[in-house]
C-alpha cells in the first residue's frame, strides 16, 4: 500500500483505471439495454403484425440500437489490437477534465464519460502547445491494452497553472509512440496526432485536399484519419456516397487496413491501383510492368491509339452482307459496309450501336432492292430480321467486344505499330505489344487496369446476351464470330447488363495515396469514380516512380479544373532515425534537388552499415541474421526486381530464427511501408531497374523506423554520395 502510493505512475494508473472501467461499464449496460430493446421491437412486431412501435419508442431503439451496434463493432477491433477505447485526458485551467476517445460515451445522464477525438471538443488534445495552451494545463495519453491501461505519458503546456498536486510522467507520448517496434501492420495514430496533421484532418471536405511531405511524415496516416474524420462530421453524405480509398498495390492494402476499423470505420472501399477497375473488368492485376513498359501503357498518349483500336474492325469480320428475299439476291458490298460502320460509330458506343448498324444495313438493303421484289418496306424488315443470314451477319460485322479482347489485340506487334503510328515510336509500340503478351496467361499488369478502364469506356458496357437459344446457335464452332464476347467474359462481367447504366461505380470522396505515382492514364481511371466527389490527393514528388513528373502533374491539374484547392505540407519526419534520413536525403538530393525534405525527430546514435559483399546472396543471409538479432520488430529486405525471387528462396532455406519477422519486396513494393531494420539489396540496381530511378532508391533507404544496412556486390556502389 505504502510502496503503490510512493510509486506516482502506479497511482496515476489506478486513478485512470477508475475512469476506464466506468466508461466499460457504461458500455457493457447500454449493449444490453440496446439488445433488450430490440429485442422488445421484434417482439412487438411479431405479435401483431398491424401495430407500429411508437415513434419515440422506434427513435430510442433506434439510436440505442446503432449506439451499441457500434460500439460493440468497436470492442470487437479494440480488443483484437490490444489498443484502448479511451486514450487521452486533458486537464484544463479552469478545473475541467476531458476524456478523449475513440468514440463519445456519455453517462446515464446524458454527461460526456468521454469525447468522440472528432469532436470539436476534442481538439485541443491535438492543437495545444506550450506556446498557445489552448487552456490545457496537462495533456496525458493513456496506453491501454483492451480495458486495462497499463502506461502513461504526460505533456505539461502550462506550468503557470499547474497546481502542487499536478504530477507529470514521462517524456512525452509521441517519443515513446514511435520507439515502439512496429509489427506487421500500421497502427493507428490517434493518441498522438499533431498539430500540422490535426490541420489537414479537420480540414473541410469540399474540393481537394492536397497533402505533401517528405518520407515518414505521416502522410498516410494523416490521409486515413482524415477519411475517419470526414465519415463522423458529414456522416450522411460519405456514408451513403461512399469513400474510395487508394493505395500503391495489395501489399500496402494490406499493411494499412487495420487503421480505419481501429478508429471505428469500416464502410470504406480500400482499393490497390490495380484492382480499382474491379468494378468493370473481371479480371484486374498486381503485376507491374518493367519502367519503360509501364512508361508507355501511362503515358497519355495512349489515348488515341485506343480510339483507334475500337473503331478497327476485326480481320476476319464478314466483308459482305447477302440476303435473299422473295428469290432475289441483296447485296451490301464492302465499301458501303464501311460507310455504315463509320457513320454508327460516329453516334454510338460500339457495344450500344449494333441496333442502329442493323437498321442501318436494312436501309440499305431496302434502297438496293430490284423492283421485283413487291412489298411493304416494314413488312421487309420484318423479314429480313427474321432471316438466319442477316442475324448472323450482324452478330459477327458487329460483335459486342469486352475491353479485355480488344486489348488483347495489341499484342499482334502489326497492328499495335499501325495503330500506334503518329503518338508512339515504332519501338514504344514494341513495347506496348511484348507488354501484352502475358495478358492472357498472366492476366493483366497494374498498368493494363487503366488501360481496360478506358477501353470499357469507349465500348460501352457489353449488353446483355441473347437468350440461351440464340447464343448457342451463334456462338458456337463458326470462325466467323471467333472475336465475339465469349460465354466466360460475360459470365465475368456480370455488372455490364445495363447498356444505360454508369458501367463505374461513384464516390463522394476519393482519397488517393502515393500520388505522386499515379500515371495521366491512372487518373482518368480515377476521374471516372469521383466525378462529383470531394478529393484529398497524398504524395511526395521526390518519392515518384513515375519517368514523366510533368505530364502526371498536368493529367491532376485537369482532373482539379476549377475546383478549390487546399494544400497542407507535413514538415516532421516521424519514421526515420535522423542518421538514416541524413544518408537518404544526400541520396535523393544529388538527382532531385528540388526534393522536399523533413525534418527527422528522432536519433538512435546508430549509422547506417554500408555493406559490401564478394556473393550478393551470401551477403543478404548474413545480413539479415544480423538484423534479426538487432531489432526487435519487423526485418524488410528490399531487392531490386531481379533479386526479389533468389533472396526470398535463399532466406527461406536459410530457416533464420525469427524468420516470421522477415518481408522481401521489390523497392516498387516497399512503397508506403516500413519495417524496424532494413537491408537494401544492391542499391545500383534498385536504380537502375526502376522507372523512378534514384527516386526507387530513396523510397527504399527511408523505410526503417532503427536500422538501415545497404549490401553492394563486390565494391562501394555508384550509388553512395560523395564521403559515405
Ligand atoms: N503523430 C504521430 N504519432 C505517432 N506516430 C506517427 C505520427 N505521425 C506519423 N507517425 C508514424 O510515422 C510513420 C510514417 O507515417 P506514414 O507512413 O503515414 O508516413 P508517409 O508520409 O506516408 O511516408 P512515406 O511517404 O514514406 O510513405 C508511421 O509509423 C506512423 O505511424
Amino acid at each position: 500500500m505504502t510502496e503503490a502510493r510512493s510509486d506516482p505512475l502506479t497511482s496515476e494508473i489506478a486513478v485512470e483505471q477508475e475512469h476506464v472501467d466506468l466508461v466499460y461499464a457504461r458500455l457493457g449496460e447500454a449493449t444490453r439495454s440496446a439488445q433488450e430493446v430490440a429485442q422488445a421491437g421484434r417482439s412487438l412486431h411479431r405479435s401483431d403484425r398491424e401495430s407500429y412501435v411508437r415513434e419515440e419508442d422506434g427513435t430510442r431503439l433506434y439510436e440505442r440500437d446503432v449506439f451499441a451496434f457500434q460500439a460493440a463493432k468497436r470492442l470487437a477491433v479494440l480488443d483484437a489490437e490490444h489498443e484502448g477505447l479511451v486514450f487521452g485526458r486533458l486537464d484544463r485551467t479552469d478545473g475541467e477534465v476531458r476524456y478523449v476517445g475513440r468514440i463519445g460515451v456519455r453517462d446515464e445522464d446524458y454527461e460526456p464519460l468521454v469525447i468522440d477525438w472528432r469532436a470539436p471538443a476534442a481538439e485541443p488534445f491535438y492543437r495545444a502547445t506550450p506556446t498557445q495552451p489552448m487552456q490545457v494545463v496537462r495533456r496525458r495519453v493513456l496506453r491501454c491494452q483492451g480495458p486495462k491501461v497499463v502506461g502513461i505519458e504526460d505533456d505539461l503546456l502550462d506550468s503557470e497553472h499547474a497546481d502542487g498536486e499536478l504530477v507529470v510522467i514521462g517524456e512525452g507520448a509521441l517519443m515513446a509512440a514511435l520507439s515502439r517496434a512496429r509489427g506487421h501492420q500500421m497502427r493507428d495514430i490517434v493518441a498522438t496526432i499533431q498539430s500540422e496533421q490535426d490541420e489537414a484532418i479537420r480540414a473541410p471536405y469540399q474540393g481537394f485536399t492536397l497533402i505533401s511531405g517528405g518520407p515518414g511524415t505521416g502522410k498516410t496516416v494523416v490521409g486515413l484519419h482524415r477519411t475517419a474524420y470526414l465519415l463522423y462530421s458529414n456522416r450522411r453524405r460519405f456514408e451513403s456516397g461512399g469513400v474510395l480509398v487508394v493505395g500503391p498495390s495489395r501489399v500496402f492494402l494490406n499493411y494499412i487496413e487495420r487503421v480505419l476499423p481501429s478508429l471505428g470505420e469500416e464502410s470504406v472501399t480500400l482499393r490497390s491501383m490495380g484492382s480499382v477497375p474491379s468494378d468493370v473488368v473481371a479480371t484486374t492485376g498486381e503485376r507491374a510492368d518493367d519502367a519503360a513498359t509501364a512508361a508507355v501503357k501511362g503515358s497519355l498518349r495512349m489515348l488515341p491509339v485506343l480510339k483507334r483500336l475500337v473503331t478497327e474492325p476485326f480481320a476476319d469480320q464478314p466483308v459482305e452482307l447477302r440476303v435473299v428475299v422473295q428469290g432475289q439476291v441483296l447485296v451490301v458490298r464492302s465499301g458501303q459496309l464501311a460507310a455504315i460502320r463509320r457513320d454508327v460509330l460516329a453516334h454510338h458506343k460500339l457495344n450500344a450501336g449494333r441496333e442502329a448498324a442493323e437498321k442501318a444495313l436494312l436501309t440499305a438493303l431496302w434502297r438496293s432492292r430490284p423492283s421485283e421484289v413487291d412489298m411493304e418496306r416494314d413488312e421487309f424488315d420484318e423479314l429480313v430480321t427474321g432471316l438466319a443470314s442477316f442475324t448472323m451477319f450482324t452478330y459477327a460485322w458487329w460483335p459486342s467486344v469486352s475491353a479485355p479482347t480488344a486489348l488483347r489485340r495489341l499484342a499482334d506487334p502489326a497492328l499495335a505499330r499501325r495503330l500506334a503510328q503518329g503518338p508512339l515510336s515504332a519501338a514504344e509500340a514494341d513495347l506496348l505489344s511484348a507488354g501484352l503478351a502475358d495478358l492472357d496467361t498472366l492476366g493483366p499488369t497494374v498498368a493494363d487496369g487503366a488501360l481496360l478502364d478506358e477501353l470499357v469506356n469507349l465500348l460501352g458496357p457489353v449488353p446483355p446476351p441473347p437468350q440461351e437459344t440464340e447464343t448457342s446457335l451463334f456462338l458456337d464452332g463458326d470462325s466467323d464470330v471467333s472475336e465475339v464476347v465469349t460465354t466466360a467474359d460475360r459470365m465475368s462481367t456480370p455488372r455490364e447488363v445495363d447498356p444505360f447504366d454508369l458501367p463505374h461505380r461513384t464516390y463522394a470522396h476519393v482519397l488517393v495515396d502515393e500520388a505522386q505515382d499515379t500515371t495521366p492514364m491512372q487518373w482518368r481511371m480515377l476521374r471516372r469514380r469521383g466525378a462529383s466527389a470531394s478529393w484529398t490527393i497524398v504524395g511526395d514528388t521526390a518519392q515518384s516512380s513515375w519517368p514523366d513528373a510533368e505530364e502526371a502533374e498536368r493529367a491532376l491539374r485537369e482532373i482539379i479544373g476549377t475546383a478549390p484547392v487546399r494544400r497542407f505540407r507535413m514538415s516532421t519526419n516521424y519514421r526515420s532515425p535522423a542518421e538514416v534520413f541524413d544518408l537518404a536525403s544526400r541520396v535523393v538530393v544529388e538527382a532531385y534537388p528540388e526534393a522536399d525534405l523533413p525534418t527527422a525527430v528522432r536519433s538512435t546514435g546508430v549509422e547506417p552499415l554500408l555493406a559490401v559483399a564478394a556473393d550478393v546472396r551470401t551477403g543478404v543471409v548474413e545480413q539479415v541474421r544480423a538484423l534479426l538479432g538487432e531489432v526487435e520488430g519487423t526485418v524488410g529486405v528490399v531487392c531490386p526486381p531481379s533479386r526479389r525471387d533468389q533472396a526470398e528462396a535463399d532466406l527461406a532455406a536459410a530457416s533464420l530464427e525469427g524468420a516470421e519477422r522477415i518481408a522481401v519486396v521489390t523497392s516498387l513494393e516497399s512503397k508506403g511501408l516500413e519495417y524496424d531494420g532494413v537491408l537494401v539489396v544492391t542499391p545500383d540496381d534498385v536504380v537502375a531497374e526502376s522507372p523512378g530511378g534514384v527516386r526507387s532508391l530513396y523510397v527504399s533507404l527511408t523505410r526503417p523506423t532503427q536500422r538501415l544496412v545497404t549490401l553492394d556486390e563486390g565494391r562501394p556502389g555508384r550509388w553512395r554520395p560523395a564521403g559515405a
